[in-house]
């Protein structure tokens, strides 16, 4: 049995305008995903495809996340679930029409298989097809629901295999949306296992009745393209109309600039600084090597050195780029943010020790306040490096959450900060 989802926190009062305009400013509104059957797909087989480093013992997963979230309540954080904000949504028939047709397709399913299981989803409650959605679909578990189309695409599967592969890594809500200024780009994934969830923001953000009625920006065109791509983990709103965006993995040149654009064309901000990370598993996005603990403070891994940095700004028709060498990496950041310096907060600690505190999401702080961070537990050097700095660290536990590589920062999509 999996446990119960707690109640998140007191009845939520207005929570306050919709958008994040710093990374540090007290947090009011977060959505978060608590982890559920979705996690219990993932096998040796599959774990790598599903960008999982290794199998999460699920009620103690959950129990790990009902923590985090209890600590966020108790700071006064508005929880939102992803699971409940999906199901409502679905109770909207032109959101359940978006979500359907963009999940059940041609491309994967085929022709003959398409409009059968379309028809399938369409006959399914708002809480079923929610399910069906984040945990995915075996063909025995479609066939307990439709008689079998003549399909190829069908017929290659086995009863075990999946007709619908499942989302484990909505857990990440950071990524898949990310709030910037008064607007929100529901980001193009890079990998095939995340591209699905950009469909699940999108409908919530359009068509859900908390978020459809607000004037918000729009920083993105969704499911775009896996070239334009931008992922909430590389984005960090400085403050003051200034952006940093990491560009690695993940986030892509092409997809900076057209999300500069439109941020530069709204006037939500005048300046995206961007870094170029290097292309590899442990620095996936930005907030796993570095993230705000307050206003002018990052922590940062010591193995992530300097980095070339480019500073965007608009000319009016265009963008202005100006690049800079590695060395110029701090400063550049604190010239966009308008101080005179950084405090680049590193944990001394031998190279194997930082490397492991990293791999540990030791760097992946979630601001709730200036000075008030949510870490893992197991990072103890990194935490006690940030106490003794008078930082307010609030920890949770992390050991299974952690094995899809993500801590506090990704696991949440800020959604309210103060300030805005
Ligand atoms: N911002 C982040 O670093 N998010 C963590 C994403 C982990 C997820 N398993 C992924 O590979 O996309």
């Amino acid at each position: 049995m999996l446990t119960e989802k707690p109640a998140p926190g007191p009845a939520p009062t207005p929570a306050g305008t919709l958008g994040v305009a710093s990374e540090v400013a007290r947090l009011r509104q977060v959505i978060l995903h608590r982890p559920g059957r979705e996690m219990t797909r993932l096998t040796p087989q599959n774990k790598d495809e599903l960008l999982f480093d290794d199998l999460l013992w699920l009620p103690r997963a959950q129990e790990e996340h009902d923590e985090f979230a209890t600590v966020l309540a108790a700071a006064g954080v508005q929880v939102l679930f992803l699971t409940d904000l999906l199901r409502e949504t679905l109770a909207v028939p032109e959101a359940r029409r978006y979500v359907v047709d963009h999940t059940f397709g041609v491309r994967l399913h085929g022709p003959s298989a398409a409009p059968v299981l379309r028809a399938m989803a369409e006959a399914m409650d708002d809480a079923e097809l929610t399910d069906v959605l984040i945990c995915g679909m075996t063909k025995r578990e479609m066939l307990e629901r439709t008689v079998e189309p003549r399909s190829i695409v069908l017929a290659s599967l086995g009863l075990d295999d999946l007709v619908l592969p499942p989302l484990p890594n909505h857990l990440f809500t950071r990524d898949t949306s990310s709030w910037v200024y008064d607007g929100v780009a529901v980001n193009s994934m890079r990998m095939p296992a995340r591209v699905r969830e950009s469909v699940h923001l999108e409908a919530i953000y359009r068509w859900h009745p908390r978020f459809a009625g607000s004037a918000h920006h729009r920083w993105s065109a969704p499911l775009a393209d896996a070239i334009t791509t931008v992922e909430g983990g590389d984005v960090l709103v400085l403050g003051d109309g200034a952006v940093l965006v990491g560009m690695g993995e993940r986030s892509t040149p092409q997809g900076v600039e057209l999300f500069a654009s439109r941020l530069f064309a709204a006037g939500a901000a005048d300046r995206v600084v961007t870094l170029s990370m290097p292309k590899a598993r442990a620095f996936m996005h930005l907030d796993t090597v570095m993230t705000m603990v307050d206003e002018r403070s990052f922590i940062k891994y010591a193995g992530l050195g300097m980095l070339p940095s480019a500073t965007l700004t608009p000319t009016g028709d265009g963008l202005r780029v100006v690049p800079h060498e590695p060395e110029q990496m701090h400063g550049v950041i604190a010239e966009a943010m308008g101080v005179t310096s950084l405090r680049i907060l590193t944990p001394e600690q031998d190279v194997h020790s930082a490397a492991r505190e990293q791999w540990g999401d030791g760097c992946n702080a979630l601001a709730i306040a200036p000075g008030v961070v949510v870490t893992y537990d197991r990072n103890a050097t990194a935490n006690a490096y940030l106490q003794d700095l008078g930082v307010d660290v609030r920890v949770v536990p992390g050991g299974e959450l952690g094995r899809g590589r993500g801590g506090p920062h990704c696991m949440s999509c800020p959604t309210i900060r103060e300030g805005i």
